[in-house]
């Protein structure tokens, strides 16, 4: 069986940066012990409120990366002006809300199907991979598939955010359905949002998601064990789960 990749988001790195404006702790930095410690790739959301990651930082982690950068956008001209510039292998096409906390839902792929197979095209003329992330709905899959994106990634905050088993199992069964219609239409299936130690593994068996991106749960632990170990301790939480 395939092994899973993982996508280490950085965003929140930014946010201990940001909280008093200094040029401390840096992302770039991050993403390169992260890298060390095994990631396979960066994961960095470019917010329309800069409210953590910066423009500076893309354009440095553009250079410093080893791995490879998925920058996460809304689907706005600036954004998509700027990812044609940066050029990034990958780019996650995400909604966005001002006063959202965190992402709240996936892309509504089927209201604006016009508007994002557009972006879709511009995005491939520039030579980047396009994924959307939206939710584990079969019509949103259609609509995605039909902007031609190769990749989507499944939102998986409801599942993370559930507050009884049974919510839990029922969104997991929507997740396992949802990946296996999009595999089975010949898309790379991606998943993330609220992932962290004690309910990745459930998501990581699942043989046709091609990677996870984890961010906020990995940033939290390294505050307490450092951003080695606490990569290490999930992508070997993921393997062991692919494996078993
Ligand atoms: C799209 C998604 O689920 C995350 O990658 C996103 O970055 C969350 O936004 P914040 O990082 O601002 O919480
Ligand atoms: N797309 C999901 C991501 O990059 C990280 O989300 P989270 O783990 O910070 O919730």
């Amino acid at each position: 069986m395939k092994d899973i990749l993982l996508g280490i988001n950085v965003d929140h790195i930014a946010t201990l940066r940001q909280a008093r404006g200094t040029s401390y702790p840096d992302p770039a930095h991050a993403a390169a012990v992260a890298e060390h410690a095994g990631a396979d790739g960066i994961t960095i959301h470019l917010r329309e409120d800069r409210r953590h990651i910066q423009d500076r930082d893309v354009y440095v982690m553009a250079k410093t990366i080893q791995t490879r950068m998925n920058l996460e956008i809304a689907v706005t001209e600036e954004m998509l002006s700027i990812a044609c510039e940066v050029k990034p292998e990958y780019v996650c096409l995400v909604p966005e809300k001002r006063e959202e906390l965190t992402t709240e839902g996936g892309l509504d792929v089927i209201a604006n199907q016009q508007k994002i197979t557009e972006a879709v095209e511009k995005l491939t003329a520039a030579g980047i991979k396009v994924s959307l992330f939206i939710d584990a709905d079969k019509g949103q899959i259609d609509a995605a598939k039909a902007t031609k994106a190769p990749y989507i990634e499944i939102h998986t905050g409801a599942y993370a955010d559930a507050e009884s088993d049974s919510e839990q199992n029922a969104e997991l069964e929507r997740i396992r359905e949802g990946v296996q219609y999009a595999h089975a239409n010949g898309i790379v299936v991606n998943a993330g949002h609220g992932l962290h130690y004690h309910n990745v593994k459930p998501i990581a068996q699942m043989p046709e998601i091609y990677e996870l991106n984890i961010g906020h749960a990995i940033i939290a632990r390294a505050a307490i064990d450092g951003l080695e170990k606490a990569v290490r301790d999930m992508k070997r939480i993921m393997l062991e789960a692919r494996q078993a």
